[in-house]
Order: structure tokens, then C-alpha cells, then sequence
């Protein structure tokens, strides 16, 4: 038996949890764990080490179930993936001769050569009275369409080339019959990806923004299936020439009776969530909790940073005060992982989530009230926004100051609304300015990868400071774990929601 010595920081500490989730989904096949925890002196719960003992065991081989590949990092990969398609190649046609006449013999009686006539009178023939020969299958195109049961690109890091099937060939003995038939055409490959992803050629152009359930795009035709040929002695030719279009002249013609080859295509994906609201603010801050609270998610929480590793989402109910009407409150809302100083450089986990907010239209600032500095919290996560994208700050927004349910976040309330309120300058955008498609059409693909933060052509923006930009909508105290004021931040969520219609309204009105 192996004794493998790990020192682990903190039970609770996210590389604890890597290793507590991963490892034995790893190794389990062939090592076991038992762990114990040696503190100094013999203390638990002190400094100390964590003992895996491992040993070796006869776990059986299931060769119907392959391990999944290891993903270390699923948050760095659920949004994005290269893959690479083929289309089918076409079927093969045929090379065909005309049955010869039965040469034995000698004297045909009429009815059998009233069969020959007819049989050959039933050939498929075009309306010109010429022969149609059978043509090998199409290949199989390959679409890639928006499926809403799908949340990430996860799994097709499983699997990085998808081929579809190729025609079918000609099923022919060499002699034209009336039974032969054309090949099969393969079926579609048909590739469901989530809602909201966009699909690049590698690093080339963009083919496509599925941003609706089922939209979808054909990214490689199938190959055609090759012709067939009638194959005649020269003698013979020229009438038949006549009669069909398909007579063999030379040996380049065979070429035509292969089937073309269908095209590969490599592709990048890329997951932009769909989400009217986007729950920014630092780790811990209580975003997932507040998603739990309000919709039917159920995201991970914990009191450890980073426990959201990818975007959840969930759905905001209409509000049943609106009677008929609210169905236009509904909202989808997503909770993206906890944003740090540096994130709009790749700091902790933030710059991949970034790009997430592009298509929301509201944000939710949840701020933690009972941490050391709210303000400067606060500000922090406004400052990783303006510099990854100026104008994620024009966006309306609603700031919740959250843990209200403990003493020193509730006594100190009042001045923090104050504080925050006053942050900004009080116009509001006069013309709005966004709408998500402006949004999109502005913002080129190229930055999902730039290492440096994405800075606006306009100039204007980028001297602007958090200052300059508009107040928030409201600021509200609450506490999502315990409910407390729940009622008053879904009045003001959903206000903002409508403030953002309205504008969306006036700006297609405008356009
Ligand atoms: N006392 C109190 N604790 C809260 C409240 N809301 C959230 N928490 C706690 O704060 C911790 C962090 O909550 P999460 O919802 O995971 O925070 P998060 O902002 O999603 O964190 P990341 O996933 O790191 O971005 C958890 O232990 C929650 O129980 C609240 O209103 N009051």
C-alpha cells in the first residue's frame, strides 16, 4: 500500500475541492483513498497534513463505459471549443452497359418480344424521351442548430471531429435495368449547440450568431453523388447519343461517376449566454444565493470565493401584479462568476465571463454590505467592467446591498445608499444607447481572445470615469439568504426591466 502525504490549506478551500472531486473520478478505477488528518501534536483541525493512503485494487474493467476525458478546468472550456466537420462524401453512380439480346436464341416468339420492348420502353426517361440514369447518393450536409436543452459547449470537448455519413453507391451488376434506383442520400448531421452561440470558421470570419432556440446554419454540403454512364460500342454511339445524355466518350468521364468528396470544415464555437439580467459583483457577495431565492435555480452556493465556475441561469417569473401584462416582466437571469481586481485581464476567473454580460440588457450589482468596504467593493467590480468594455457602465443598473440580515451590514445602511447612490452623474443617457444588437454588431469577434482589454473606439468613453457615468436605477438593502426585503428588490429589478424596454421601444421607433 502507497501512502501519498498532500497538504491541503483548507477543507473548504476551492483546491481541496478539485481534489476532492476529482481525484477519485479519476483514479478510482485503480486506487482507493482513505484519508486522515494528522494536525501538529495530533490535533485536529490544526496546521497539519492530510494522509491519503492509496492502494492498488482489482476494479473491473467495463469496457462499455469509457472513462469521460478529465476536464480540470470546466469553466474555462464550457464557453468555448474548436471542433472539426466533414460533410459525406457522395455515392459512387455506375458504369452501365444495355442488356444485350438474348443471342441463344435464334427466333423470338412475339410475346417475348413484346416483353423485351416493353421492358425497355419502362426506363426512366426525361421528357425528351432520353434515358435518366441513376446518380449516386448526396452526402451528408452538416448543420449546427441552437437546442435550449443545451447549457454548454462542455460536451463537445468530448469529441473534436463529427463526420456524416456518405451517399450510397449506385447498387448496379454493370447492366442498365429498370430497377436500378438512385443511391441513398445520407441523412443531415445535425450538431445542437446552446442558445447563443456564435460559430467562427477557426480563427477566420463569423458564420453565424444562433441567438434564437432553433436557428441554424449549414456549415458544410454533402458531396453530389456521382453520375452514371452508358457504356456503348462505337458502332452504337451516335444513336444513342440521341437517347441519352450520359454516354461514356472518353475515360476522363469516369471521373463523373465518382462521387465528389464533401468539404471539413474547423470550426470555433463560442458561448455567449442569453440573459436579460446579468448578477455581477465580487466572490461571496451572495449572487448565487440570490438566484436560488428568486428563480427555480438551484446554482452551487458556499461560503468560499468562486463557487459559481459557469454562468447559471435561471427565469424570473412576470410579476402577478401586472394582470395580463406580465408576461412582458419575465426575465432570464444569469449569475456569473464573482469578479476580482485584474479580472478584465484574465484575473481569477473573470475575463472569460466577461463577455457573458454582452447580451444582457440590466445588471444587478450585488455588493456584500457586511464586508470590510462596501464602497470600494463596489467600485472594484465597476471598474473591471469599464475597462473590459466602457459600455457594459452605460447599461442600466440596480445595486443591491445584500446581507442586511447581519448587524454590521444593517447598521450601516442608510450611509452606504447614500454612498452608492451618489456615485455617478445624474443624466441618464438621453438617446439610449444600447440595445443588445447594437451591442453585438459593435463589438468584434476578435476580442473574445485579445489578451488586452477590449477599449472602445470612441474616444470619449475611454477617458470617462466611473463618475461619469449614470447613477444607478436604485439601491436597495436586502438580505436574499434570510428574505428580508425581497418584495421591494423585485419591484425594483422589474421596474428597470421595463425602463429597458421602453428605451429598446424608443430606439427601434427612432431607427
Ligand atoms: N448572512 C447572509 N449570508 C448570505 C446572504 N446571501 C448569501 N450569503 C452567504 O454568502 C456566501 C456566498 O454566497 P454565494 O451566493 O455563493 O456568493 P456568490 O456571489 O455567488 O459567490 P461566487 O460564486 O464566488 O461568485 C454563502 O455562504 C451564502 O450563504 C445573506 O443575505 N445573508
Amino acid at each position: 500500500m502507497a501512502c501519498l502525504v498532500v497538504s491541503i490549506p483548507s477543507s473548504s478551500s476551492p483546491s481541496s475541492r478539485l481534489l476532492n472531486n476529482s481525484a477519485p473520478s479519476l483514479l478510482c478505477n485503480r486506487l482507493f483513498f482513505s484519508r486522515s488528518f494528522k494536525g501538529q501534536g495530533g490535533h485536529p483541525k490544526k496546521a497539519g497534513v492530510y494522509i491519503l493512503k492509496c492502494g492498488i485494487t482489482k476494479a473491473k474493467e467495463s469496457s462499455s463505459t469509457k472513462p469521460a476525458p478529465f476536464i480540470s478546468e470546466p469553466h474555462k472550456y464550457f464557453d468555448q471549443v474548436v471542433i472539426t466537420v466533414r460533410s459525406g462524401d457522395g455515392g459512387h453512380g455506375a458504369i452501365l452497359s444495355m442488356p444485350q439480346p438474348n443471342q441463344r436464341t435464334p427466333s423470338k416468339s412475339p410475346a417475348k418480344h413484346d416483353k423485351e420492348r416493353k421492358k425497355k420502353s419502362s426506363y426512366k426517361r426525361d421528357f425528351d424521351g432520353s434515358l435518366i440514369l441513376p446518380m449516386g447518393g448526396h452526402g451528408g450536409d452538416v448543420v449546427i442548430y441552437a437546442d435550449e436543452g443545451k447549457d454548454s459547449l462542455l460536451e463537445l470537448h468530448k469529441k473534436s471531429r463529427y463526420s456524416a455519413k456518405r451517399g450510397g453507391n449506385v447498387d448496379a451488376m454493370g447492366v442498365l435495368t429498370s430497377q436500378l434506383r438512385d443511391g441513398l442520400a445520407a441523412p443531415t448531421l445535425r450538431i445542437p449547440v446552446p442558445v447563443g452561440t456564435v460559430v467562427k470558421r477557426k480563427r477566420g470570419k463569423l458564420l453565424a450568431d444562433l441567438a434564437q432556440p432553433g436557428e441554424e446554419i449549414l456549415i458544410a454540403r454533402g458531396g453530389q453523388g456521382g453520375i452514371s454512364l452508358l457504356e456503348m460500342p462505337e458502332h452504337k454511339r451516335k444513336q444513342l447519343m440521341a437517347l441519352t445524355t450520359n454516354v461514356m466518350r472518353d475515360d476522363n468521364d469516369k471521373v463523373l461517376v465518382l462521387g465528389q468528396p464533401g468539404e471539413e470544415v474547423s470550426l470555433e464555437l463560442i458561448l455567449r449566454v442569453v440573459a436579460d439580467v446579468g448578477l455581477v459583483g465580487l466572490p461571496n457577495a451572495g449572487k448565487s444565493t440570490l438566484l436560488a431565492a428568486i428563480t427555480l435555480a438551484k446554482p452551487d452556493i458556499a461560503d468560499y470565493p468562486f463557487t459559481t465556475l459557469m454562468p447559471n441561469l435561471g427565469r424570473l417569473d412576470g410579476d402577478p401584479s401586472l394582470g395580463a401584462g406580465k408576461y412582458t416582466s419575465e426575465a432570464t437571469l444569469a449569475d456569473l462568476p464573482g469578479l476580482i481586481e485584474g479580472a478584465h485581464l484574465g484575473k481569477g476567473l473573470g475575463r472569460n465571463f466577461l463577455r457573458h454580460l454582452r447580451r444582457t440588457r440590466l445588471l444587478v450589482h450585488v455588493v456584500d454590505a457586511a464586508a470590510e468596504n462596501p464602497v470600494k467593493d463596489y467600485r472594484t467590480v465597476k471598474e473591471e467592467l469599464r475597462m473590459y468594455n466602457p459600455e457594459y457602465l452605460e447599461r442600466p443598473y440596480v445595486v443591491l446591498l445584500n446581507k442586511i440580515d447581519l448587524p454590521e451590514a444593517f447598521d450601516r445602511l442608510p450611509s452606504l445608499i447614500q454612498e452608492i447612490s451618489e456615485i455617478g452623474c445624474n443624466e441618464i443617457p438621453s438617446e439610449p444607447e444600447i440595445s443588445n444588437e447594437k451591442v453585438i454588431q459593435s463589438l468584434p469577434l476578435d476580442s473574445e481572445h485579445a489578451t488586452t482589454p477590449l477599449v472602445s473606439p470612441n474616444r470619449d468613453q475611454k477617458e470617462k470615469e466611473i463618475e461619469d457615468y449614470s447613477r444607478p436605477l436604485a439601491v436597495v438593502g436586502v438580505s436574499v439568504l434570510k428574505g428580508i426585503r425581497i418584495n421591494e428588490m423585485l419591484k425594483e429589478i422589474r421596474a428597470a426591466l421595463r425602463k429597458c424596454q421602453d428605451s429598446n421601444k424608443a430606439l427601434e421607433l427612432s431607427m
